[in-house]
């Protein structure tokens, strides 16, 4: 495990600090009875879901208008998104996709319990219409064609894509590269040596 005192950490407001916190505290008190991250990574809850969804919003337009976060689980990285454009975005709008009813539940009590502004859609993400987002993110959701797939329907043209990828990213890109064009930047994850978090744009299918 890399660092978690990224600039991104130390670059917040102490009203954003004391969010993340509070974000931690209702994770840990939600998880055992719904289950929103592993057991094993709330040893290092901070580094392994806030620092890591942290690094991702400094890589989208300071000045994005709608970010949807597809699979949102226990909020990472949208609640995290959420919070930080509290701070440095407040006009921009921050929707949250999640079909499982429960962790929905729990990412709009939690939004509501931090003050800050998200919506959740409690659907699947193939029944939604299609989002127009300028920011569209996923962590663990699925393997790099189908969100390719998904970024086809709910990202607009001009807008960004950010997937952070496991050790695997080269051969993810190869595979999404037989159905779909883009432009892919490959960025090192300040919390996972192994990792990479993949910046598209231009995503298209062949
Ligand atoms: C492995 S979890 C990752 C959660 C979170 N992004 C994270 O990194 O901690 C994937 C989440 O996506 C949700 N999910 C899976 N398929 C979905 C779909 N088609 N539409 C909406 N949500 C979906 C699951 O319910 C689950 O909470």
């Amino acid at each position: 495990m890399m660092s978690d005192l990224s600039a991104t950490d130390r670059d917040v407001s102490r009203e954003t600090s004391e969010r993340l916190s509070a974000l931690e505290g209702l994770l840990r008190k939600w998880n055992p009875a719904v289950n929103l991250v592993s057991k094993e990574s709330l040893k290092d809850a901070r580094t392994r879901h806030i620092v890591d969804s942290q690094q991702l919003y400094t890589l989208a337009p300071r000045d994005f208008h709608r970010w949807v976060d597809l699979g949102s689980g226990g909020g990472f990285p949208g609640l995290v998104v959420a919070i930080l454009a509290a701070e440095q975005n407040p006009e921009a709008e921050v929707i949250l996709v999640e079909s499982d009813q429960r962790k929905a539940a729990f990412l709009q009590q939690a939004a509501r319990a931090l003050g800050v502004k998200a919506t959740v859609h409690a659907e699947r993400i193939e029944t939604l219409s299609p989002m127009k987002a300028d920011v569209l993110s996923a962590r663990a959701l699925a393997a790099l064609p189908a969100l390719c797939r998904f970024a086809e329907r709910h990202l607009e043209p001009g807008g960004v894509a950010i997937f952070p990828k496991g050790a695997n990213h080269q051969a993810e890109i190869a595979e999404a590269q037989q159905s779909h064009d883009f432009s892919v930047s490959v960025l090192p994850s300040v919390t996972d040596k192994d990792a990479a978090i993949l910046v598209l744009k231009k995503i298209k299918a062949r």
